[in-house]
């Protein structure tokens, strides 16, 4: 959008198309800028339930962290606005969608490894260019991973994003299987929390489920305190050194992100 970005958007400017998402706090939808035609993806969160989960905070944190954020694989905030009942917010369109679609669309529901280390690799460039900054996304997943148009991925969703160090406030929902060990025991965490979902997506893109599924919540809970996953035999050794020295109990000792990008199976499909 080559507007200043001081410009005041509103909804008058966008001609609204097909929901592209559903979310809990409202929907996503195509959208195209009257004037300059650009096309955007904008996201109404509902004031109402973001006030009602006490979330403003987030809402505010996550405007003020990404609309900064310039990086290939992180998908662009270029504004927002609100209305009386919405804030909006105004996104870089991805057109292939969410890499939870591309992985339920795959004929295994799962990833060959030269593609998994590709999308490996991408997130690892992007969580350097954050952690660099201080920033902690905290919520890798299928879901918040979209792909561009030439099927690059791009992280998205900074609503749980926090500057470090950070000890958990806002209670968690929803699914704990990206959580790592010290935040599912509401201690302090630092950025080392997406080095483990780093490893958590690895094992879900190679297996095509998460490590730590469980059909009960402390079932979950107890394999990630525990590490307590398996490999199926399809998993490459080379794979399977580099998922367990993510998934490592102490934050300390999971490998760092230079050397995720130099690791030997990350080399032995990209280059
Ligand atoms: C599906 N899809 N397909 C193509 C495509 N192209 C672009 N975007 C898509 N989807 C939207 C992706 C998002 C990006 N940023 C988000 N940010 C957010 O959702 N923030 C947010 C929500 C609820 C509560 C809170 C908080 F803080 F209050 F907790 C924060 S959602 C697309």
């Amino acid at each position: 959008i080559k507007k200043d970005s001081k410009k005041v958007w509103s909804l008058s400017n966008f001609d609204i198309g097909r929901p592209l998402g559903r979310g809990k706090f409202g929907n996503v939808y195509l959208a195209r800028e009257k004037e300059s035609k650009f096309v955007v993806a904008l996201k109404v969160l509902f004031k109402q339930q973001i006030h009602e989960s006490n979330v403003e905070h987030q809402v505010r944190r996550e405007i003020e962290i990404q609309s900064h954020l310039r990086h290939p694989h992180i998908l662009r905030l270029y504004g927002y606005f609100h209305d009386e009942a919405r804030i909006y917010l105004i996104l870089e369109y991805a057109p292939k969608g969410t890499l939870f679609k591309e992985l339920q669309a795959q004929p295994l529901k799962r990833f060959e490894e030269r593609q998994s280390a590709i999308y490996i690799k991408s997130l690892a460039s992007a969580l350097q260019y954050l952690h660099e900054r201080d920033v902690i996304h905290r919520d890798i997943k299928p879901e918040n991973l979209l792909l561009g148009h030439k099927g690059d991925l791009k992280i998205a969703d900074f609503g749980w994003s926090v500057h470090e160090p950070n000890s958990m406030r806002t209670t968690l929902c929803g699914t704990l299987d990206y959580l790592p060990p010290e935040m599912v025991q509401g201690k302090p965490h630092t950025k080392n929390v997406d080095l483990w979902s780093l490893g958590v997506l690895c094992y879900e893109l190679l297996v095509g489920r998460a490590p730590f599924l469980a059909t009960e919540y402390d079932d979950t809970y107890k394999k990630i305190i525990k590490v307590d996953y398996k490999l199926p035999d399809h998993v490459t050794k080379a794979a399977a050194h580099f998922i367990s020295k993510l998934l490592v109990s102490n934050p300390q000792q999971r490998l760092p992100l230079d050397q995720v990008l130099i690791h030997p199976w990350i080399l032995a499909h990209t280059q």
